[in-house]
């Protein structure tokens, strides 16, 4: 299940290998602490988060665990009861009820493509809910021996209870580890703060809603109540993230699991005998399937649309923009407020003697070499510089808040570059090629790039009549 080359290409040292096992038997401890804290005298918790955070830790992990991992995990369970007073059988006993539903889970998603793993697949959400049916199932069969023998229960309760408690807390947590963004990753990818994402008051409105119907229900109170939040919901589903999204679904179910609980939220109905409880727990479970649902299929339509906008705006030889991408993109450059008042310039850049490559290599000779023109062009320019293939062998450059000294500085810059480039075919020969190129500057942004481009086209005619390989200024 290696998802990235680049982790699974460095073979973990033993010491990072003992380092993860490590963090997962803390993880396992303070989750165990903190379910055995929170849960009501002489029962299992009420809330049981440790197995769902140890799957998704497993599952999230780029290499299978080992059992340097299993072994830290089962003492993190041990260590914890025993803390607790729990005495060592029964220990022994809880673990091996929690451990099938972990590495039954593990089995099941670790054998899943990653869009589904990470729920961004329309259909990952049945899939999921197999999984964590799968996982919530051996859990609840191993509860079928331990019950009895812990609790005096029957057997068929014994299943029922771990079920729901399983079922509960990995459909609740499971998809916010599955989901969560890869911190490293997204602190590099943000790490100009231009490039955070803008924090606008509207977006607030989805979680304003929410929070609102919370509170209505503990105002109203009633049976109704507890679905108030389910279009909320659904608006944040169709807003934020789906990592947001699992969270607030988390959220939704903790709080009105402890709200009931607590008698802040009255339903009407008393939620004491265990039949209740476990309705309640597992209606919660379903009601947060919604909003996730809504979420994943959100995600994978943006990741297609996106796929989709980047097909029709870029030249698929070259992989800059195309003529119509690039006139696009220029045109919302130019009517950027913060770009009035700057010079602005533009290239027309067209190969020599391009139909004698084709002629001379044939035209897959021919490709390779526009292939490495744009390569060498995108070398030379800035990271707000737009570079595009208009058609054929001809490309444009949008310099904004370039003088026209500096302009032709690039221009002559790209030219000296591709004369000076060697273009290795595919089938070994080797060939260099020039480029012409025409620049127009102007000393503050015009609206019209139409006119820039023709300009510079009209420079690059007097660069193609003065012998080639060189720049013209408009
Ligand atoms: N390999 C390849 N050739 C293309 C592509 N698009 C256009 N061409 C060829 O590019 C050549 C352009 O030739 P011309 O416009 O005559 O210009 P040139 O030979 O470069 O001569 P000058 O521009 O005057 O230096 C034509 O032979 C087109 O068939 C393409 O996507 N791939």
């Amino acid at each position: 299940m290696t998802e990235n080359p680049a982790a699974s290409d460095v073979l973990p040292t033993s010491g990072d290998k003992f380092r993860a096992a490590l963090f997962v038997g803390v993880v396992v401890y303070f989750c165990s602490i903190f379910g055995i804290l929170t849960s009501p005298p002489g029962v299992l918790a009420a809330y049981w988060p440790t197995n769902a955070v140890l799957l998704g830790i497993l599952i999230r992990r780029s290499r299978p665990p080992n059992w340097l991992d299993w072994l830290s995990a089962f003492a993190g369970y041990l260590v914890s009861d025993l803390v607790m007073a729990h005495s060592l059988s029964k220990g022994l006993l809880l673990i091996c009820t929690n451990l099938p539903g972990v590495i039954t889970g593990y089995l099941i998603f670790s054998r899943q493509p990653k869009p589904y793993r990470t729920l961004r697949h329309p259909r990952a959400m049945p899939r999921f809910v197999l999984g964590v049916l799968g996982a919530s199932a051996a859990a609840g069969t191993s509860g079928i021996f331990v019950h009895p023998i812990l609790f005096g229960g029957s057997p068929a309760y014994g299943f029922a209870f771990w079920f729901c408690t399983e079922l509960v807390s990995y459909m609740g947590i499971l998809p916010v580890l599955l989901t969560m963004p890869n911190v490293k990753r997204w602190l590099k990818d943000h790490r100009r703060r231009a490039d955070w994402p803008s924090f606008r008051l509207d977006l607030l409105a989805p979680l304003l809603a929410f929070a609102v119907s919370l509170g209505l229900g503990v105002h109203w109170g009633g049976p109704g109540a507890i679905l108030y939040a389910v279009p909320a919901m659904l608006w944040c589903a169709l807003t934020y993230s789906l990592f947001a999204t699992a969270g607030i679904t988390l959220f939704f179910c903790m709080w009105t699991l402890l709200a009931i609980s607590s008698g802040v939220l009255q339903i009407g109905a008393a939620v004491d005998s265990p039949l209740a409880v476990m309705s309640l727990r597992v209606g919660l479970s379903l009601t947060a399937l919604a909003p996730l649902t809504v979420a994943s299929v959100m995600v994978a339509r943006n990741e297609l649309l996106e796929r989709l906008q980047h097909a029709a705006s870029h030249d698929f030889l070259t992989h800059v923009l195309n003529r119509s991408g690039f006139l696009t993109q220029a045109g919302e450059l130019l009517a950027t407020p913060q770009l009035l008042r700057h010079p602005v310039a533009v290239l027309m850049m067209d190969i020599d003697h391009f139909k004698k490559v084709n002629d001379t290599y044939g035209h897959d000779g021919g490709d390779q070499v526009l292939a490495s023109f744009a390569t060498v062009a995108q070398s030379c320019l800035r990271g707000g510089d737009l570079l595009g293939r208009l058609g054929g062998e001809e490309f444009a450059v949008l310099l904004p808040g370039c003088s026209a000294q500096d302009a032709y500085t690039i221009a002559q810059r790209i030219c000296d570059a591709f004369a000076a480039h060697t273009v290795a075919l595919r089938d070994g020969r080797q060939l260099n090629n020039t480029v012409s190129i025409g620049v127009c500057c102007a000393p503050r942004i015009e609206n019209d790039i139409a006119a820039m481009l023709s300009a510079a086209d009209t420079a690059l005619y007097r660069a193609k009549e003065n012998g080639r390989n060189r720049v013209e200024l408009a």
